[in-house]
């Protein structure tokens, strides 16, 4: 079963950039995933059909003034069309990740930004699944998940660096962890979806609604 991750995100300097190309190295490594990028503030119409046909949706943006970027936020609102069409991006998987110069930041308001946006979608989010790192006296910076975020993804980049070095490799291997979870996750949702519409029955609102014997005909 093929399943498409599309990563819709915007980056002002290039540094969430490398965080997006992350989480795409991570959901690439699932057999049997193609994965999407899209810069949200270069979309065509090729582009929105695209997120429309995907199966998952991980969005991701800098954080600007405790904030999803400016460039991110009209994408936001851009959505309201697709909401307000029968809400046609119900029950895809969503996740996201930000990425801010310093270890807070207020990004963590970035996330919820994020997380409500897909709420509002009726998609199903999935947040991360590893111990917060670099929290112990023996822990370091190059711990994934170095800043304790199980939301989504965060990252950390220095002012004075460029996306050629910043943000760090354990920020990088994080936003690849949180690729490769949301890619699992895609399939298991798609192959669930899929053996539900096999049943005997022939109907997969049948068996979720109990009318159903969920006895699968193959
Ligand atoms: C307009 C603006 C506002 C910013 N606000 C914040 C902020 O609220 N918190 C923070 O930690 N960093 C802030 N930063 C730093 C950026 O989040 C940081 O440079 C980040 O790496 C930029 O990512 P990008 O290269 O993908 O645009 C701000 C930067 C800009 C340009």
């Amino acid at each position: 079963m093929q399943t498409i991750v599309a990563i819709a995100y915007h980056t002002g300097y290039g540094h969430t950039g490398r965080l997006a190309e992350a989480v795409a190295k991570g959901a690439s490594e699932v057999p049997g995933t193609t994965v999407e990028q899209h810069a949200v503030d270069q979309l065509t119409e090729d582009d929105w059909q695209a997120l429309d046909r995907a199966d998952a949706i991980i969005f991701g943006c800098p954080t600007y003034m405790s904030s999803a970027s400016a460039a991110f936020a009209t994408f936001k609102e851009a959505t309201s069309k697709v909401w307000a069409d029968n809400m046609r991006w119900r029950d895809k998987i969503a996740a996201g990740f930000t990425n801010s110069g310093n270890m807070s930041g207020d990004k963590l308001n970035t996330l919820v930004q994020i997380a409500l946006l897909a709420s509002q979608h009726g998609m199903v989010w999935v947040g991360l699944d590893r111990y917060g790192g670099w929290n112990t006296s023996a822990g370091a910076p190059s711990d994934t998940n170095r800043l304790g975020s199980w939301l989504g993804a965060m990252s950390q980049s220095n002012n004075d660096e460029g996306p050629d070095t910043a943000p760090i490799g354990s920020d990088l291997e994080t936003a690849a962890a949180l690729g490769r979870r949301v890619a699992r996750f895609t399939k298991l949702h798609r192959a669930g979806d899929t053996y539900l519409s096999g049943t005997e029955d022939g109907s997969r609102d049948a068996v979720l609604s109990g009318s159903g014997t969920g006895e699968c005909a193959g």
